[in-house]
């Protein structure tokens, strides 16, 4: 037995697996996937049972991290403590690969693998079977080993500072140099792996901290607004989690170009985070958080526990609650980034042609696709639901703009839009402005995945520009009437699906079922699919009215429990 895997299991006795328990990869790019993770805050002392738990999964997601950095020769892998907007007693992780991206998905079912071996030998004999199936060193003393280098973050819950001492003692047992960066929002550890891994490239991202982080934001941001008048202040609700002191300080940084209220910064009470407040209560109760007390048209906002979900809201003059979803960004992103690439003179020469897309899942409304093909007139692509997906997908275009209907979600560049958005000549005093707009933008988004804070930025120059408020934003399109149901089912794997889930395959005959259905329903639209990330069923539904809505949800939902 070499040292090193003597070393693993020694330290893997520190963590030892709970028996009778088995982890699996979410939707989010999660271990263990929430089902698990809710599925245990139901027993007695939940925040002990959670922690016993994760322990073992987050040391053997260290070791997988260490590999990975290792099957890359080096480059930096960052390591993600982290919920999001799910409860206190939660926790999760997730890896992040060199460019910032999501650990790529071929990887997932090592991690299962690793995370499920049932005792610290056969961890130790699965960890040295997966380096070998890699062509992996191992052996420190070796000349062919590479050290591998990563990097780690948690958010505000009280499981964390545990979980990364798990994960540190993994990353010692291998011979890994390791930075903590303490308390991060996700997507800021997603630039700090992609400011490593291209420091002194030129494509380098950033500076290497998190002041660099910023500073970059902060510098396109105001940039972007010079010249254009202040809309005033936006109250930002931050679910009392990380995002809070971050959007202090990235405030802070810009100075009084950007008047935010930030309400729910609770972040030494833990068990009030992602509670009645954040952008998953705010989505799902459809309501503004208990604690933000915003007068009628005022421009609210909300973060989830990890600040890598957005969306926005607001009361309309009668009082009504009008929500401002992912759809609505995207659609606002989009015909922005559009416009200024017309306006940059950027699309009249055939050569330097940027194709601005849209990237959707089927949760989006369909008014909003409608409004991106016809009024906008730019291309939708629709995925499966889960941020990998929509990234992906955004990748094929020059400029991909990606949101779930969740508010997770950002604009991608490619490389070929990049150079010609730096190169780019402006033919008059406009197209410079433009131009000069579209470089700071590209600056403010954080291409590496969803960032509430950069999305933040980003809605507010947009409305500023075009002197909009949360209403006339909302009056772009209106939403059908929609309904999203969750049913309980005994087994949720036997519903197979296909078209970016729009259409189940099996059970055989539910399809038609549903079909039948929605047929009989003015602009009806209905599908059902098995949730990633708990035990159930989702039914999702739309149509012209909302009684219709409601009622074709209510019967699809009826036909899946039969099931
Ligand atoms: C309808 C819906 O909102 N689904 C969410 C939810 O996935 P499910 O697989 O539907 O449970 O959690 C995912 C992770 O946060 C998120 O990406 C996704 O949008
Ligand atoms: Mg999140």
């Amino acid at each position: 037995m070499s040292s090193t895997t003597q070393a693993i299991i020694e330290a893997s006795k520190q963590h030892p697996k709970p028996a009778d328990k088995s982890f699996g990869y979410g939707t989010a790019g999660v271990i263990p996937d929430e089902g698990v993770r809710n599925s245990v805050a139901l027993t007695t002392s939940p925040s002990n049972e959670n922690r016993n738990l994760l322990d073992s999964v987050v040391y053997r997601v260290g070791l997988l991290a260490a590999l990975r950095s290792q099957n890359l020769g080096g480059k930096t892998i960052g390591v993600m403590i982290t919920a999001s907007h799910n409860g206190p007693e939660d926790n999760g992780v997730k890896l992040v690969d060199p460019m910032g991206e999501m650990l790529e998905a071929s990887w997932e079912v090592y991690a299962t693998t690793l995370a499920n071996a049932d005792s610290d030998e056969v961890l130790a004999e699965e960890y040295t079977n997966l380096a070998q199936k890699l062509s992996i060193d191992i052996d420190p003393e070796s000349a062919a080993f590479v050290r591998p280098n990563v990097v780690f973050a948690r958010d505000t819950r009280e499981s964390g500072p545990a979980l990364v001492q798990a994960l540190s003692d993994a990353l010692e047992a291998v011979g890994a140099n390791k930075t903590d960066y303490n308390l991060m929002t996700t997507p800021q550890l997603h630039y700090i792996v992609r400011c490593i891994n291209t420091e002194g490239t030129p494509q380098a991202y950033g500076e290497v901290s998190e002041e660099g982080y910023y500073k970059k934001l902060a510098a396109a941001y105001n940039k972007l607004m010079r010249g254009v008048p202040s809309i005033g202040e936006v109250t930002v609700d931050c679910a009392n989690g990380v995002g809070a002191p971050k959007l202090r300080a990235l405030a802070a940084e810009i100075g009084e170009s950007f008047q935010c209220n930030i309400v729910n910064d609770l972040i030494d009470e833990p068990s009030k985070l992602n509670s009645q407040c954040g952008a998953d209560y705010v989505k799902t109760q459809q309501r503004l958080p208990p604690a933000s007390h915003a007068a009628p048209l005022a421009r609210c906002a909300s973060l989830d526990g990890d600040a890598d979900r957005l969306v926005y809201y607001f009361n309309d003059s009668d009082g009504t609650f009008r929500l401002l979803d992912g759809d609505k960004i995207a659609t606002l992103a989009a015909s922005f980034i559009g416009d200024l690439v017309k306006a940059a003179g950027i699309n009249t020469k055939e050569k330097t042609d940027i194709k601005v897309g849209v990237v959707q899942t089927a949760y989006a409304n369909g008014s909003s696709t409608s409004y991106i093909t016809n009024h906008l007139g730019l291309p939708v692509i629709c995925t499966p639901t889960g941020v990998k997906h929509l990234h992906h997908a955004a990748l094929k275009f020059d400029c991909g703009v990606y949101f779930e209907a969740n508010g997770h979600g950002t604009v991608v560049f490619s490389n070929a839009a990049l150079q010609v958005i730096a190169e780019h000549e402006a033919e008059s005093p406009a197209q410079a402005t433009a131009l000069e707009n579209l470089q700071a933008l590209v600056d403010l988004i954080n291409q590496t995945v969803g960032d509430a804070l950069s999305d933040l930025l980003l809605v507010e120059v947009i409305l500023a520009h075009k002197r909009w408020g949360p209403k006339e934003w909302d009056a772009t399109y209106t939403d059908l009437p929609n309904r999203l149901v969750r049913v309980e089912v005994s087994d949720r794997t036997v519903f197979k699906t296909t078209d970016a889930e729009r259409r189940l395959l099996e059970p055989v005959g539910v399809q038609e079922k549903i079909n039948a259905l929605v047929g009989k329903y003015k602009q009806g639209r209905s599908f059902a699919r098995a949730s990633g990330t708990e035990d159930a069923v989702r039914v999702y539904s739309e149509a012209a009215e909302r009684g219709e809505a409601e009622e074709l949800a209510r019967l699809v939902a009826e036909i899946v429990a039969q099931y």
